[in-house]
């Protein structure tokens, strides 16, 4: 396998200590999914195991446990209630405390859906689960109907959207991306978070450091490539990574998989499972590298 050259700033993910166990490397929960959409969050799932979470437990309502089940055998599923449209209900967060409590990192959103009881759920969540979490999907459609979009988070977050989920959350709908990147950098510091404005030259920004990602391709422009992120940056928070770096290694892992799938298959027929499957190729190539640069 070839050596790529890392480039500067990029996080150290550092070597597994020979004595580490599972609960070294995290309990990361994820919640999301609804009926008609149980893939995105199984892919998050899958990618979060695949980047190193120790222990990975989804979170979905229980219409679609089943199928979210089947699709790996390495994760855990936990129930919650389905309401009539096929969304969790707002009562669902009982059910999920349990789960909180124990969970290290947090994703929300892939697959989610929207309703009026997602809206507070998917707020309660965002204001007080006092550990990293990564907000996506429609989760950030949730959370941009908040009344005050200036209170800033009080616990680490990280939000991943794409240009049309940026424009929702700026409430800017003509948003161009020349214009949202100076935007991001302004959101970010305001709400103190890290903000991934996803696109084809990703940018990650806390508001005071900027990474503008050079991995990826239009083999990623395919539905659920945006799920595999999610579920690698919270691998990367299970793994301790604080959330910054979390996001910026995530970002270039995922685009570097990318790379590495369309010399393999093509631009057209990648997809975001196939893509999982590449993960672990560009972690190779990473601590390979990694592991020389420091030898
Ligand atoms: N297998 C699955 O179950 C999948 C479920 N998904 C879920 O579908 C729901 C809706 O997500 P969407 O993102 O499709 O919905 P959105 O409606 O938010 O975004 C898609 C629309 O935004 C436009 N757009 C403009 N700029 C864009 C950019 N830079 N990147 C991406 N899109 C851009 C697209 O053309 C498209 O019309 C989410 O809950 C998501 O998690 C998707 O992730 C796809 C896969
Ligand atoms: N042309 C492109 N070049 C590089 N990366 C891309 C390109 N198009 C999309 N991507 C990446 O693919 C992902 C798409 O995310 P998203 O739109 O949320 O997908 P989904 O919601 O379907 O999972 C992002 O990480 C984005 O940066
Ligand atoms: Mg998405």
């Amino acid at each position: 396998m070839s050596r790529i050259a890392l480039p500067a700033g990029l996080p150290v993910l550092p070597p597994r200590d020979p004595h580490s166990h599972k609960g070294t490397f995290g309990r990361a929960l994820l919640v999301g999914g609804s009926v008609g959409m149980p893939g995105s969050i199984s892919l998050s799932g899958r990618a979060c195991l695949k980047g190193g979470a120790g222990l990975v437990t989804l979170a979905v309502p229980d219409a679609i446990i089943n199928t979210v089940a089947t699709f790996d055998a390495a994760y855990m599923t936990w129930p919650l209630p389905t309401d009539r449209s096929g969304h969790l209900p707002l009562h669902a967060k009982a059910k999920l405390s349990a789960k909180l409590e124990q969970a290290d990192c947090l994703a929300v959103g892939p697959g989610l859906g929207q309703s009026r009881g997602l809206f507070f759920l998917v707020n309660d969540l965002a204001s007080n689960f006092p550990r990293p979490m990564v907000i996506d999907a429609d989760g950030l459609n949730l959370i941009a109907q908040r009344p005050d979009m200036t209170q800033p988070f009080t616990a680490p977050r990280v939000l991943t959207p794409h240009l049309g989920e940026f424009r929702r959350l700026v409430g800017k709908p003509q948003l161009t991306m020349e214009e949202a990147t100076g935007s991001a950098i302004e959101f970010a510091d305001k709400l103190q978070c890290v903000l991934v404005l996803k696109g084809s030259q990703t940018l990650v920004t806390d508001g005071t450091q900027q990474w503008n990602n050079p991995t990826g391709n239009p083999g990623l422009a395919t539905g659920g490539s945006g799920d595999v992120l999610t579920g690698l940056i919270t691998a990367m928070l299970a793994q301790q990574l604080n959330v910054y770096d979390a996001a910026v290694l995530a970002v270039f892992l995922h685009g570097l998989a990318a790379d590495i799938a369309v010399k393999q298959t093509s631009q057209p027929g990648l997809t975001a499972s196939d893509l999982l499957d590449f993960l672990e190729d560009a972690l190779c190539e990473y601590a390979e590298a990694r592991d020389a640069k420091s030898s």
